[in-house]
């Protein structure tokens, strides 16, 4: 079986991109010094997430296909939070030379077919060797003509509601960190998020007033919006959506857990939200997020302080 470093960065690079589908919205992808992306709204919504061994997967607990669903997923999930749909990823790609080729296909194979579920493809990239495994993914995505759903919309009186799983990844995390088993869904979470894409733009036509993916943790992602819109956020803990599966900690997985990438968004109270939404709590005049009436205490994904 060769590796990376044996094929050399032309020969990975025909390889990777060889097999690549060619994408809907790519007039001209990989092979030129640019790819070229149609933009039909006349505006591009762009986003950047860096994933890194050792902080974001480990090799001994995810394969390539599912790190490549997860990097994929993850920046995706940018894309569609802000109510928009995804056209193209361009994957900056570094890897130690002793690679299996087989690694880096199993890789491409799971951005492409995460890419393919979001309705995107690949568009081009680099590949630079490096002493761990980085991925540095840029998505970008059509607004379709309707406005982005930032996180500064949120008016007192919203409802606060989410869409997608809570606590999973976070629940998966923690057994493979505690070497135990446990659910296979649960595990499976962590090494390969479902974001339910279509939330973005169906937020948008419901009406949202506020959205974002939750990448970090429901209560610290919400803090954001309660910060960028000059708002308070109330929290009910009987109404998140907490699943059997997550066990006794069910809960704080929901509430503290990342990478599951839900979304999260604010509607006019009188909106009709399809069963997909839960209501989760509401908008107050004020600042921060509460749950139950109290300030939380802390918990979600810091990169520089964990
Ligand atoms: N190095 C940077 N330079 C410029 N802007 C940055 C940088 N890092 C983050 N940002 C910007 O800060 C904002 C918040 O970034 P953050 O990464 O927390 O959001 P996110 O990508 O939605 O979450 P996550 O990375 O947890 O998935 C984004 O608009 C992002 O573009
Ligand atoms: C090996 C390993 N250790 C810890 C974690 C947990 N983790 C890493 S980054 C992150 C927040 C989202 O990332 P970002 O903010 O960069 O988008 C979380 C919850 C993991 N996935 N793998
Ligand atoms: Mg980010
Ligand atoms: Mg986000
Ligand atoms: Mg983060």
């Amino acid at each position: 079986m060769a590796t990376i470093g044996e094929l050399g960065e032309f020969g990975l690079i025909e390889r990777l991109t060889a097999r690549l589908p060619r994408g809907a919205r790519v007039p001209l992808g990989p092979g030129d010094d640019a790819a070229v992306i149609a933009a039909p709204d006349g505006r591009v919504v762009a986003t950047t997430d860096l994933l890194v061994e050792g902080r974001h997967f480990r090799r001994d607990w995810s394969g390539p296909y599912d790190i490549g669903r997860k990097a994929a997923a993850q920046n995706l999930a940018d894309v569609a939070a802000m109510g928009a749909r995804p056209t193209a990823l361009l994957v900056g790609f570094a890897a130690p030379p002793d690679t299996g080729a087989e690694w880096a296909d199993g890789l491409y194979a799971g951005l492409a077919d995460e890419c393919e579920a979001a309705g995107a493809s690949v568009a081009g990239g680099d590949v630079v060797a490096a002493p761990e495994i980085t991925l540095a993914i840029t998505a970008l995505g059509d607004l379709g003509g309707g406005a982005p759903l930032t996180r500064a919309g949120a008016r007192p009186g919203d409802a606060v509601a989410v869409r997608g799983r809570l606590g999973f990844a976070s629940a998966g995390l923690e057994l493979l960190t505690a070497g135990r088993d446990g659910p296979a869904e649960v595990i499976a979470a962590h090494r390969r998020p479902e974001p339910p894409y279509e939330a973005g733009p169906q937020a948008r036509e419901l009406g949202a007033t506020a959205l974002l993916d939750v990448s970090d943790g429901l209560l610290q992602d919400l803090a954001h919006i309660a910060g960028a819109s000059g708002v308070r956020i109330d929290v009910e803990s009987a109404a998140v959506p907490v699943a059997a599966v997550l066990g006794p900690d069910g809960l704080r997985h929901a509430l503290t857990g990342g990478e599951d990438h839900a979304f999260a968004g604010t509607f006019p109270a009188a909106a009709i939200l399809p069963p997909s939404w839960t209501r989760i709590g509401a908008v107050a005049r004020g600042t921060g997020v509460r749950v139950d009436g109290r300030v939380p205490e802390g918990g979600g994904w810091d990169h520089f302080r964990m």
